[in-house]
């Protein structure tokens, strides 16, 4: 009997794999005008827009009728204006999409030496991804550079690709390329890839997608429980956080982190939990920053729900929808950090009447 989901998982593996090649040869060659500043101030490279291209460009060969959410759309790189970062993306893309890889890519998915596209059909590739999401039926999401804030500093960043079939996350991969594959050894091995099929469990793989490695969260203690958090304060509130570490007698200091590998680096282990609470501007997250990272807990022997202790809907269409931030940690202590998310909630209300 075939494995359910092995060809989307391989798949997943193989684009992420050549994306974070990508992204890895962008930040070495970054100069400053290939970075523009979108309509919500938020920093978008030209390795966002390549990435992006380059894997939906894979996603519509492999799998031609399903729909794909993705962060970035190309209206800005149409425009007159946009003439020399539009070069430089396509001749990203390309090379990206030419790379002569192992692992059986161009037997595959039809890419590899001799698959050069032409402007247009990049352009294109990047608004596949304008899908408006939704409850029924198979969808991929994409955030081809996620914490592009962390990639320019030269910290955390991730390649993130997920398949939602009915609104559930069924396969997601994380591709980390500047995360030690051991924590503690930040001189070892660095780059890792996530990997999580619902049912099937969690790995990490090198870099080169080998290696397969069973992941999970160990049982945490009240000594070696810390947060992971995000290092934009715009993005979770750490004040917020702080009063949750008091009510629960945390003493480690949080880790603070760009991007999805803060899921992966729970997922392994290496912090107790990850929260996310709003900063109260009115945003609300997007699917493509939970979907692979929500499944690679689970599947680790972890929970995730938001600040209510309700599942995130990846049916909502492309945003989770209110929010109500994201607790994820592990099974044994779950339950303990969102009764100290509310109490702490409570207070805030109560100081307020
Ligand atoms: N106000 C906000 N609250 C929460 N997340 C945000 C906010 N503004 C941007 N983001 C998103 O947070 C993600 C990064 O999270 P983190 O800080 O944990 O690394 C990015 O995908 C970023 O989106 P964008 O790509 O549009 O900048
Ligand atoms: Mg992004
Ligand atoms: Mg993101
Ligand atoms: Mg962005």
């Amino acid at each position: 009997m075939s494995v359910p989901l092995a060809a989307e998982k391989q798949f997943a593996v193989a684009a992420v794999r050549r994306a974070c090649l990508l992204t890895s040869f962008v930040f070495n060659k970054l100069v400053k005008n290939e970075t523009l500043v979108k309509g919500d101030k938020s920093p978008v490279t030209v390795g966002d827009f390549a990435t992006q291209a380059m894997v939906n460009t894979m996603l519509a060969r492999a799998f031609p009728d399903d729909p794909i959410v993705g962060e970035e759309d190309a209206s800005d790189l149409r425009a007159e204006s946009g003439t020399t970062v539009r070069e430089r993306i396509i001749e990203l893309a390309n090379d990206a999409l030419n790379a002569d890889l192992e692992l059986g890519d161009k037997a595959s998915w039809g890419i590899g030496p001799g698959s050069t596209q032409t402007t247009d059909a990049l352009l294109d590739a990047i608004d596949r991804g304008n899908f408006a999401g939704g409850r029924t039926g198979r969808m991929w999401t994409i955030d081809p550079i996620d914490g592009t804030k962390g990639f320019l500093r030269g910290g955390q960043y991730a390649v993130c690709l997920a398949l939602i079939v009915d609104g559930i996350v069924q396969v997601g991969v994380i591709g980390c390329p500047n995360l030690p594959a051991v924590w503690t050894q930040p001189r070892g091995d660095v780059g890792c890839i996530f990997v999580a099929v619902r049912g099937q469990g969690a790995q990490q793989l090198t870099l080169s997608g080998a290696s397969p490695t069973p992941i999970s969260i160990p049982l945490s203690t009240p000594g070696t429980l810390n947060f992971l958090e995000s290092v934009e304060a715009a993005h979770a509130d750490h004040g917020f956080n702080e009063r949750v570490s008091k009510l629960l007698g945390i003493i480690c200091e949080p880790t603070r982190m760009d991007s999805q590998a803060k899921y992966c680096c729970l997922a392994r282990g290496d912090g107790g939990a990850y929260l996310r609470m709003p900063t109260g501007v009115g945003y609300k997250e997007k699917i493509w920053d939970h979907a692979p990272g929500s499944l690679l807990i689970e599947e680790a022997d972890g929970i995730v729900t938001d600040s209510r202790g309700q599942s995130l809907d990846f049916g909502l269409g492309r945003t989770l929808g209110e929010n109500y931030g994201v607790i994820a940690a592990g099974k044994d202590v779950h339950a303990k950090i969102l009764a100290a998310v509310q109490q702490a909630n409570t207070e805030i209300a109560n100081a307020k009447t």
